[in-house]
């Protein structure tokens, strides 16, 4: 047995704080350890005090004031600063015994998750070498999200890019499901737990059949109508295909208020760590590694 960890990350809003809260609130219930880091340098307030708070290494408000930056390369310097300084992290994450699952509460920008390399560089240290944590991550969207289509597939887009770029077991999460079950009927808002592109298909902020033709046409009304409409549904429907031709993504439901919806969530995050696990002991990385280096050769 080794420790577990769960990165808790998702756009600023998502709910990344709450459902941190609500794990460690049910992991103390349940009588398991939990270890709280905090890595948003930006963050105030916590229900729980962390044990790791990155804020006593680097503040977003100190960087963004002493090196003149915005709110993202102010982030991204003080995750720079902190992969220089990892033994901040890493000392007291050594102490940790295997009983414990950590939880990593990330910020919001995701710029973080998509764009820059530091993230798998963060996750590489806690996966490998001495640490050996089992890692999972848990990317949350806003289920107020289904209500838009548009909004949801771009969404489940960042959530395909986080996992890709981080190679590593991943659950994707709808939070906040509080806010749409009177809203969202049973049916329909399963349809988005398993994405698939016909989703778009009954989307009324789609454009009218002929917009297309009318622009061509050089109707100044119809050109802005398509540039909303119909163009953009054709765009989000290839987007929504590529998601649904890769089966990739799903989600699991969140009301962080519910205990029994927090307990059923930290149970799959648990299944799919001990899933990893025992895939990595069946196939170490190496050899998974080589083997997919000769089949790419063979093609
Ligand atoms: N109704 C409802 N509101 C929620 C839930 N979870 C979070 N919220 C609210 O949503 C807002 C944002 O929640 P946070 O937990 O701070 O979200 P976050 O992702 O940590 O935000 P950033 O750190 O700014 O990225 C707060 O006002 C919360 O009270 C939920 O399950 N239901």
């Amino acid at each position: 047995m080794s420790k577990f960890g769960v990165l808790v990350m998702g756009p600023a809003g998502a709910g990344k704080s709450t459902f941190c809260t609500a794990v460690i609130q049910h992991l103390q219930n349940n009588k398991r350890p939990c270890f709280y880091v905090n890595l948003d340098p930006a963050a105030e307030d916590f229900a729980f005090e962390p044990d790791i708070d990155i804020k006593d290494l680097i503040s977003l408000e100190d960087v963004m004031e002493e090196m003149s930056l915005g709110p993202n390369g102010g982030l991204i310097y003080c995750f720079e600063f902190l992969l220089e300084n990892l033994d901040f992290l890493t000392d007291p994450l050594e102490e940790v015994t295997e009983d414990y699952l950590i939880v990593f509460d990330m910020p919001g920008q995701i710029e973080l998750y998509t764009h820059v390399p530091i993230l798998p560089d963060l996750v590489r240290t806690l996966m490998r070498g001495s640490l050996s944590i089992n890692m999972c991550a848990a990317y949350l969207l806003e289920s107020t999200f289904v209500m838009d289509r548009p909004k949801f597939f771009a969404g489940t887009l960042s959530a395909m890019s986080a996992m890709l770029m981080l190679e590593m077991p991943h659950v994707n999460i709808l939070s906040k499901m509080d806010l749409v079950k009177g809203q969202v009927a049973k049916r329909e808002l399963k349809r988005f737990l398993n994405p698939a592109a016909d989703l778009l298909d009954d989307d009324n902020s789609r454009g009218r059949p002929g917009d297309e033709d009318e622009m061509k046409n050089g109707d100044p009304a119809a050109t802005e109508n398509v540039m909303g409409g119909a163009s953009f549904h054709k765009l989000n429907k290839a987007v929504a295909q590529l998601i649904d031709d890769f089966s990739m993504v799903s989600f699991l439901k969140l009301d962080a208020q519910d205990e029994d919806s927090v307990g059923a969530v930290i149970s799959y995050i648990d299944d799919a760590i001990q899933f990893h696990e025992a895939q990595e002991v069946k196939e170490p990385k190496d050899e998974m590694d080589s083997g997919m280096y000769e089949a790419a050769m063979d093609r």
